[in-house]
This record gives structure tokens, sequence and C-alpha cells, in this order.
């Protein structure tokens, strides 16, 4: 039996553009545009798309580090945005992120010991006198030695950092972690090392993942789940074996169609975007992906497609498109290829 953790239900985070003279709002970023997804206890659900899409948006909205223009956040039951700033700061425990860059979000002057035992003080997790030895216990988790509690972030290697990185989220006892492109700025080698080390701690610890990134093949490396999303929207959503192997919305068809096959006998799909990707300050009406789509008809121009499940597609596998059978089955035409 799958227990909720996260809930969002019709998020939106469109970021106000002020200009003129007076400063007004002229328009809105719709940087989200009416998000919903659920995490189960104990899983890895990756949100997965191009720059811009809104990724991050949603990390920093579930964590509520910017303030969302609507929806509600249901973590073990509880709508996050009804809380207020106190409750929300002690709910942090519960809910860690870590960003691409640790050098960025480690106090230079504080060395690793320090900013893990701040981090405890702050949610006042583990009593003063037993932190250091908590500390250690920490940096040896995840793969540091003790000696290194005295050292300074610039001491460190970009993946010993990205390790501190999560120690320090750890150290409170989380149940959800958001890992907002947690390995993009590593070399490929400390990157599997690091998602190894991720694995590792999500079965000992029971942690549950939200990972938030662009690259497929590290999505592929981690996820139960993925979210596909563009301009905001949510366009696909399903196991990670079912979107690999039948991927249905033609946005996921064309991401998966840029990787590389390995093996020269299966023949592959190939789908070339044209255009650029539309902006989020003005997105196409309709399906968000029409412009760009190549089997966009009339009615794709119109009408907002939601997400459903495709005849005979995995229960759970949904994606948000009027024509995913027609493109399934071949009957529908290419209007370029
Ligand atoms: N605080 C903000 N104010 C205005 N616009 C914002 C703000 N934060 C993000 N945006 C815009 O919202 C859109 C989504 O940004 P977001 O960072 O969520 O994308 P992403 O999918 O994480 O991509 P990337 O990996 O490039 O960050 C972008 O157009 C971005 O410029």
């Amino acid at each position: 039996m799958k227990t909720e953790l996260l809930n969002v239900k019709h998020l939106k985070q469109h970021f106000p553009i002020k200009g003129g003279f007076l400063g007004r709002i002229v328009n809105h970023v719709k940087a989200v545009d009416d998000i919903s997804f659920t995490i189960y206890e104990g899983e890895t659900v990756s949100i997965v798309g191009e720059s811009g899409c809104g990724k991050s948006t949603t990390g920093r909205a579930i964590m509520r580090l910017d303030e969302p223009t609507s929806g509600e956040i249901i973590f073990e039951g509880s709508n996050l945005l009804a809380l207020n700033k106190r409750q929300m700061n002690k709910k942090r425990k519960d809910l860690q992120i870590i960003f691409q860059d640790p050098y960025a979000s480690l106090n230079p002057r504080q060395t690793a010991g320090e900013i893990l035992e701040e981090a405890m003080e702050i949610q006042n997790v583990v009593p003063k006198s037993k932190r250091r030895h908590r500390v250690i216990e920490l940096l040896e988790t995840v793969g540091l030695a003790a000696y290194q509690a005295d050292r300074y972030p610039h001491e460190f290697s970009g993946g010993q950092r990205q390790r501190i990185g999560i120690a320090r989220a750890l150290s409170v006892n989380p149940k959800l972690i958001i890992c907002d492109e947690a390995v993009s700025a590593l070399d490929v080698s400390i990157q599997a090392q690091v998602l190894n080390l991720l694995k590792r701690l999500q079965r000992e610890f029971k942690l549950t993942y939200l990972f938030i990134s662009h690259d497929l093949g590290v999505v592929r490396h981690i996820s139960d789940r993925i979210i596909v999303m563009y301009v905001g929207r949510i366009v696909e959503v399903a196991d990670k074996t079912s979107l690999f192997e039948h991927p249905q919305h033609p946005y996921t068809r064309a991401l998966l169609s840029a990787i590389p096959v390995l093996d020269p006998d299966r023949k592959k799909e190939r789908i070339i975007l044209k255009g650029d990707v539309p902006s989020p300050i003005d997105p196409p009406p309709g399906c968000v992906f029409h412009t760009r789509c190549p089997y966009a008809t009339d009615r794709c121009k119109e009408e907002i497609p939601q997400l459903r499940t495709a005849e005979g597609a995995a229960g759970g596998h949904q994606a948000a498109c009027h024509y995913m059978e027609e493109i399934q089955n071949g009957s529908m035409e290419r209007a370029y290829s």
C-alpha cells in the first residue's frame, strides 16, 4: 500500500513583471501554470524538461522559498501554504532542498562541522553536547572523514562539497529531499558516485526524493517515476520504464529521440522540433506544445489537453495530448519530420 507524502494541487506560480515609470505590474511570467502531482513515501520522482520550463520554480514553491500564486501543497495531510512563518520554519525539518552549486549555499567562513552543527541548532534536533559526535557520524555517512569537520568549503572538491550539502540536509532527519540539479555541475564519474550515495541514503533512512534535472541520463539512473514539464505545464507523468519504453506525448518522444541509442539494430524514431520554446510570459493558447508539434491540428490551438491515461497504456501513465492514441498507432500525419 503506497502512502502519499506530498500532493501538489493546481499549483500556479506567476511572477509579476513590473515596467514603466510607475513600476506597475505590466505582465506575468507564468513559470508554473496549474500543475498537480503526487509523491509517495520512499520513491524518487523526477521533474525533467528544458531550461525555463518551471522545474526549479516548482521545487522552490514546495519549500515556500517563493510564495506561490495559488494552489495547495499538501504534505503529510496538511497544506503547507496555510502555515504561518513559524509553523513553516518548523516544517522545514521534514523538507530539505539541495542545490546545484553547494559552494554558493555553504558559508565560506564556517568549517564543515560548524555548517552541520548550525543546521542542527536551527531545528533543535540534537542537544548541544551531542552535536559534535553527530557531525562525525554524518560526515562518515556521506563518505567523508572525521578530520574533515575542521576544513573549510574551499578545501573540498566539488563532489565533496555536494556531500557536505547532503550531510547538512540529512542532519535534521528529513522525510523529503528536493534535489535541484544536485549533480549537474559535477563531472560524470563524480555524478555517478553522488547518485549512488543518494540511492544508498534513501534505502538507509527511508527518504523520499523529488529530483529536478534537465539530464535524461541522470533521471533514468535515479527515478522511479518521471514528470515531464513544458512551458509551466505537466505534459506527461509515468513510471520510468513506461516513459522510456512507451512515451505518449510528442514532446517526450522528441526529447527521447534526441538521446543516442547504443544498440545499432534498434530502429529509432527521430523527431526534430522546429522553432524555439515559447516564452512563459505569453504561452501559446490551447496545447502549449502546439507551436512546435509536428502533429498539431486546429483543435490543439484552442483546447487545452488534460492529463489522461492513454488507451492501452500502463496504469498511472498519463499524458496531456488530444491525439496520443492516433500518434501511437501511426494514423496521424506529421506536418513535417
Ligand atoms: N523570481 C522570478 N521572477 C521572474 N521570473 C522568474 C523568477 N524565477 C523564475 N522565473 C522565470 O520562470 C521561468 C521558469 O524558471 P525555472 O528556473 O523554474 O526553470 P527551470 O525549468 O528550472 O530551468 P533552469 O534549469 O534553466 O533553471 C523562466 O522563464 C524564468 O526566467
